[in-house]
C-alpha cells in the first residue's frame, strides 16, 4: 500500500473504510469534499477500482446525509452526534452510512468492518459502543423496515430537512416556492447521482457522428428533448457506479488527470473528446447561449466565462467568426477556458483576467501583465483592452449553486442566508455592468446554477425598476427555449420538472 508514513490495517476490507474515515476527517477539519477525496486517493494509491469507488460513494454519502445520519446518532446514542469525539463520530457515521444507504453490503460486514476499524483507530474501549449503535439501528429497522420515516410527526421543514439531510433554511425557501409534496421530490433528487450530458462542437462534427461513435465504443447516450446538440450518458455501471458523476460539473480538469476514479480521466477516453467533437456540459446550462442567441460577427462579452463551457458554446453559435471576450477574475479558471479553447480549436475567444464590475483589478505584476499581453493564446490583464460597447453580454454570475446540489456533496452545507447575501451584491454589481456595456438595442442575459429568488426574478425586478429602459425578451413561441418559460418572461428550470440542474436565466433587451 502506498500511503507514506502509516500502518494501514492488514484486512483488505478495512483498507477502503480507513481511507474513507480519514478523507472525513479532513472535511470536517475544513477541506472540500472533492479535494480530501483527491488527497486520500493519493495517498492510498493501490486501490482498486472497487475499493475506489467504495471510498468515494462512502466519502460523497456520508458528506451528503450528514444531518440524517447524526440523528440517527442523537436517537441512539445518549450523547448527541455534537458531544461524541470526531474520530468516533465519523466512524459511526460510516458505519450508519452502509447500513441505511448500502443495500449491496451486507449488515453484518457493515457492523464487524466498522467495529474493527474502531479498535484499529485505538478506540478499542469503545467498540462495544458502535457495536451496540449499530445493532439499535438493525432492531429499528427489524421494527420498521424504512427507518427514515420514523422522523414523520415533525414540522413539514423539520421533517424534510431531517430525513433527507439538508439545512431547515434550504428547505424552508422550497417549501415557500413548491409547497411539501413537490419540496420532497426535489429533495429527493438532489439525493440522486448526477447525470453526464455532453453538448455536440458543431463546428467540427453533428450529434449522430458523435452518437454513432460513443455507441460504436458501447457507451450508450441519448438525445435530450428541446435541445438540439444535446446528448445524455446512460449510467456508466463498471466506471465508478453512480458516483462517477459526482465531480464532472463540466470539463474534466488537465491537471487532474491522476485523480481518482470519479470519471473526469475516464471521460477524456471517450471516443470525440481529444477531436474535441464534444463538450461536458449540462443540459440546462445549454440553454443559456441558445437564450443569448448570438450572430456570427458580433461583438459578445461573456463577462463571468470561466470555465468556460458557456463561452465555447457562443463561438459554436457565431460560427467562430466575430470577437467573444472571455473575462473572468479568477486567473487560475482561465487556465480552463484555456483548455477547451484550445481542445475544441476555437479562434473567436479572448480571455481577460479582470473584475468585470469593473471593481479593482486582481493583483498581478506589470512584468506579469506585459508577458501576458505579448502573448497571443493567454489571457490579458485588465479592462483596458475590452471593448467598451457589446452587442450582447452574458453574464452566469456566481451564485449559491442550490441548483445543483447533487454534484457536489457538501455544497448543502457551505452556504448560508449570509453568504448569499453577499453574493447577491456582487450579482447586482455585474448586473448593473449591462447599462454600461450593452449598446442601445442590445441584449444581456443574466444566469444563475441557483432555484433562490433572492439571486434570481428578486434581482431582476430590481434592475428593471432601476433601469425602465430594459425590458425582459422572453423567447417567441416557436423558440427551442418556449417549453421552459414561465409567465413572467424568464426561465426557471426546477430539476424535478426537467430532469436537468436546475438553473434561471433570462433575456433583456435595452431599448434602442
Ligand atoms: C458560474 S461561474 C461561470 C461559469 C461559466 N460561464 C461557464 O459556463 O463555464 C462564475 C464565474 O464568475 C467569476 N467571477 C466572480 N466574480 C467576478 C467578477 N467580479 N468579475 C469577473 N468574474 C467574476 C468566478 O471566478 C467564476 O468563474
Amino acid at each position: 500500500m502506498a500511503m507514506q508514513g502509516a500502518t494501514l490495517p492488514k484486512n483488505r476490507a478495512l483498507v477502503a473504510r480507513h481511507a474513507a474515515f480519514t478523507a472525513l476527517g479532513m472535511i470536517e477539519a475544513g477541506a472540500y469534499a472533492d479535494a480530501a477525496l483527491d488527497r486520500v486517493m493519493r495517498q492510498y494509491g493501490d486501490l482498486d477500482g472497487r475499493d475506489r469507488r467504495l471510498v468515494t460513494e462512502l466519502v460523497y454519502g456520508c458528506t451528503r446525509q450528514l444531518r440524517a445520519l447524526d440523528g440517527w446518532i442523537d436517537r441512539l446514542a445518549t450523547r448527541s452526534a455534537q458531544e461524541q469525539p470526531p474520530t468516533l463520530r465519523n466512524l459511526l457515521r460510516l458505519g450508519l452510512y452502509q447500513l441505511i444507504y448500502l443495500d449491496r453490503i451486507p449488515d453484518s460486514a457493515a457492523v464487524d468492518t466498522t467495529v474493527e476499524l474502531a479498535k484499529f483507530c485505538g478506540l478499542k474501549g469503545l467498540s462495544g459502543f458502535v457495536n451496540g449503535l449499530l445493532r439499535g439501528y438493525l432492531r429499528q429497522k427489524a421494527k420498521n423496515p424504512n427507518p427514515l420515516t420514523s422522523v414523520a410527526g415533525l414540522e413539514p421543514v423539520e421533517r424534510l430537512a431531517q430525513t433527507y439531510s439538508y439545512p431547515n433554511w434550504i428547505v424552508q425557501t422550497w417549501l415557500d416556492r413548491l409547497g411539501e409534496a413537490e419540496t420532497e421530490q426535489l429533495c429527493q433528487w438532489f439525493d440522486q447521482p448526477p447525470t453526464i450530458d455532453l453538448r455536440v462542437n458543431t463546428l467540427v462534427t453533428d450529434q449522430e457522428t458523435v452518437m454513432a461513435a460513443l455507441t460504436a465504443a458501447g457507451v450508450a447516450v441519448t438525445p435530450i428533448d428541446h435541445l438540439p446538440n444535446a446528448l445524455r450518458l446512460a449510467a456508466q455501471r463498471g466506471h465508478g457506479d453512480d458516483f462517477l458523476t459526482e465531480t464532472i460539473a463540466t470539463e474534466p480538469d488537465s491537471r487532474s488527470t491522476n485523480a481518482p476514479d470519479n470519471g473526469r480521466a475516464w471521460i477524456a477516453t471517450l471516443p470525440g473528446y481529444g477531436a474535441g467533437w464534444w463538450t461536458v456540459q449540462d443540459a440546462s446550462a445549454q440553454l443559456v447561449a441558445l437564450l443569448l442567441d448570438p450572430q456570427p460577427g458580433e461583438t459578445v462579452i461573456d463577462a463571468c466565462a470561466a470555465p468556460g463551457g458557456k463561452a465555447a458554446h457562443i463561438a459554436a453559435l457565431m460560427q467562430d467568426q466575430g470577437q467573444i471576450w472571455a473575462i473572468d477574475r479568477a486567473g487560475s479558471r482561465l487556465r480552463k477556458v484555456q483548455d477547451t479553447v484550445r481542445r475544441l480549436g476555437l479562434r473567436s475567444i479572448r480571455m481577460v483576467e479582470a473584475d468585470s464590475t469593473g471593481g479593482k483589478a486582481p493583483l498581478v505584476t506589470a512584468a506579469r501583465k506585459r508577458d501576458r499581453s505579448r502573448s497571443k493564446s493567454g489571457p490579458i490583464s485588465g479592462l483596458e483592452e475590452v471593448p467598451t460597447q457589446c452587442d450582447r453580454l452574458l453574464l452566469d454570475v456566481p451564485c449559491s449553486g442550490l441548483g445543483t446540489l447533487h454534484r457536489r456533496a457538501d455544497a448543502r452545507w457551505r452556504q448560508t442566508p449570509e453568504t448569499v447575501a453577499q453574493l447577491v451584491q456582487i450579482q447586482r454589481d455585474l448586473l448593473d455592468r449591462a447599462d454600461a456595456w450593452v449598446r442601445p438595442g442590445g441584449v444581456a442575459v443574466y444566469a444563475t446554477c441557483t432555484v433562490h429568488e433572492p439571486e434570481n426574478g428578486a434581482i431582476i425586478r430590481d434592475f428593471l425598476q432601476r433601469h425602465p429602459h430594459w425590458a425582459i425578451e422572453p423567447p417567441t413561441p416557436d423558440s427551442p427555449l418556449a417549453p421552459f418559460v414561465t409567465a413572467a418572461g424568464w426561465l426557471e428550470l426546477w430539476p424535478h420538472h426537467w430532469q436537468m440542474d436546475g438553473f434561471f436565466m433570462v433575456k433583456l433587451r435595452r431599448q434602442p
